[in-house]
């Protein structure tokens, strides 16, 4: 079957001072529809830059970047990308918000209104829908920027850190919202995270990256059952997998 997005043989180049800096290397990775799929990685491995292109955001240097088998040109509402500040407009409601996204895809009236009451309520926000985003909580801000994304009816969610500013609590929280959207809707998701226990939760793959140049260092399986529960992170089979991750994160050999 034709993967969701492919990246084959992608490299990046940055102008630099003195010559071009490498910040991908020769990155080949398919992702499947529906597949969940966490990246990992040192800061600076090209983690955003990766995502950027699959956005259509970024141009690679060499190399293609596909989209059901066919060349990414630029942004397109097929991909709904959520980066970790909130980016919402701040006067405007988060009903507002959400249905602002929908207003580029020329929808009625009614139909953006009811697709934006549709993600709003997918993300529990629902008796917030008329509040302004200076009055909610990061988590909430953050909720109704997935909101706003969701409610586009993207086949492909980009999340760059997404949860990265939020406290333990409601991270965890997000992410189970976010599996149980997910395990209801399948979309393909690419996450990126700093966070190697979020990475493993997620996942159906972990993507763990290195750098210098960036490029993919491994990619593990993660065999875990959804729903992914309290009892799925607490058991020894999670362990194993984070550890794993883990270990190829902060023990990678230096590149050749
Ligand atoms: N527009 C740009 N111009 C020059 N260099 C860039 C540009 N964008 C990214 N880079 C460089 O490319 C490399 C990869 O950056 P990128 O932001 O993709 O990494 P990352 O893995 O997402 O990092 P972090 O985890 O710290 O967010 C970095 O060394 C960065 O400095």
């Amino acid at each position: 079957m034709t993967p969701k997005i492919s990246f084959r043989n992608v490299s990046k180049s940055f102008p630099l001072k003195g010559g071009d800096f490498l910040a991908l290397d020769r990155v080949d990775l398919d992702i499947a529809d529906r597949e969940f799929v966490t990246v990992v990685g040192p800061s600076g491995c090209g983690k955003s830059t990766l995502m950027s292109m699959a956005a259509g955001l970024t141009e690679p240097g060499t190399g293609d970047i596909l989209l059901d088998g066919a060349p990414v040109a630029g942004p397109g509402p097929d991909r709904g990308v959520i980066f970790q500040q909130y980016a919402l407009f701040p006067w405007l409601t988060v009903r507002k918000n959400v249905e602002f996204g929908l207003k580029l895809m020329n929808l009625p009236q009614d139909e953006r209104r009811k697709r934006a009451e549709h993600a709003i309520e997918l993300v529990g926000l629902s008796d917030f829908a008329d509040a302004l985003p200076k009055t909610l909580s990061g988590g909430m801000k953050q909720r109704c920027a997935i909101a706003r994304a969701y409610a586009v009816g993207p086949q492909v969610l980009l999340m760059d850190e997404p949860f990265g500013a939020l406290d333990a609590l409601t991270r965890v929280q997000l992410q189970d919202q976010l599996l149980d959207t997910w395990s209801r809707e399948r979309r393909t998701v690419m996450f990126i995270t700093h966070d190697v226990d979020e990475a493993v939760y997620l996942a159906n793959r972990v993507v763990v990256m290195a750098a210098r140049p960036g490029r993919i260092h491994r990619v593990i399986d993660v065999d875990l059952p959804y729903p992914r529960t309290e009892e799925v992170r607490l058991s020894p089979e999670f362990s194993r997998i984070r550890n794993e991750v883990w270990h190829s994160v902060y023990h990678q050999a230096p590149a050749a």
